[in-house]
């Protein structure tokens, strides 16, 4: 574990789990990431990926997902989103996972008592997650919505936020914004959990690189403080940076 961090229940709350220690990454005291895997760089996927995305962010993430490269799909949900659903470690209440691509993440925590909306600016990815859920026993507890999280406004504010590989997927000029309407889009007690990937040293993006002094960057000023920041144990291997 890296470390937790408490801090007075008047300031907004931010849970950050981060990937565990990977081989090649070296963590110093003041928690700035290095390290020499580029696998980021090197997996033909994501060269296919930042091709697409780069000629124009938000008609290119369509594009993406109607050629099928969607190399971030787990098919499945994230390990450490089960087990802190199955642990009762999350909040009750209303959650949104922005870009939530096929909405894996958004059917695995959604309950009686916890309604899920999974947001994504692709027409073609919300399509595969009504398919893949439309019919599954909990479907009244979550909805899938297309919009550009920028400029969405929600009818109703949420308990938690969780973000995962969406900080990374938006430019970085973007993180700003990013942050702002997370704050616009939490309760005044509100959480945000999210999963920091990659936290390496690659140039460019999708994914661009990421570490713990990016997300304080932006939340800080929202007036959002880290209440704990562990290791994710169950991150699949790919994912480990
Ligand atoms: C790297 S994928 C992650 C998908 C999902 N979170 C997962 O882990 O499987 C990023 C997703 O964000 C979506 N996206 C990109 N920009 C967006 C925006 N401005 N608003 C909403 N969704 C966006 C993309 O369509 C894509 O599905």
């Amino acid at each position: 574990m890296l470390r937790s961090l408490f801090f007075s229940p008047r300031i907004r709350r931010v849970a950050v789990l981060s990937s565990p220690l990977g081989p090649t990454l070296a963590m110093d005291n003041n928690n700035r990431s290095r390290t020499t895997d580029s696998s980021v760089q090197t997996n033909p996927r994501i060269q296919k990926l930042q091709q697409i995305v780069k000629t124009d962010a938000s008609a290119g993430w369509e594009e993406s997902w109607k050629q099928g490269v969607t190399p971030w799909d787990l098919g499945r949900p994230t390990p450490v989103i089960l087990h802190l659903h199955h642990s009762g470690s999350l909040p009750m209440g209303r959650v949104l996972v922005p870009g939530c691509g096929t909405g894996y993440d958004v059917v695995a925590m959604a309950c009686p008592g916890r309604y899920v909306v999974g947001l994504d600016i692709s027409e073609e990815a919300i399509k595969k997650a009504k398919q893949m859920s439309s019919s599954l026993p909990n479907a009244d507890n979550f909805t899938f919505i297309e919009a550009d999280f920028f400029s969405w406004r929600p009818t109703d504010l949420f308990d938690l936020i969780f973000d995962y590989t969406f900080f990374c997927a938006i430019l970085p000029e973007m993180r700003s914004a990013w942050a702002q309407q997370i704050q616009n889009f939490l309760k005044p007690d509100g959480e945000l959990v999210t999963l920091m990937f990659p936290m390496d040293d690659h140039a460019g993006g999708p994914p661009f690189k990421v570490s713990i002094e990016n997300y304080e960057e932006v939340l800080h000023p929202m007036g959002f403080k880290a209440v704990s920041i562990v290791d994710n144990e169950l991150a699949i291997e790919a994912r480990k940076v």
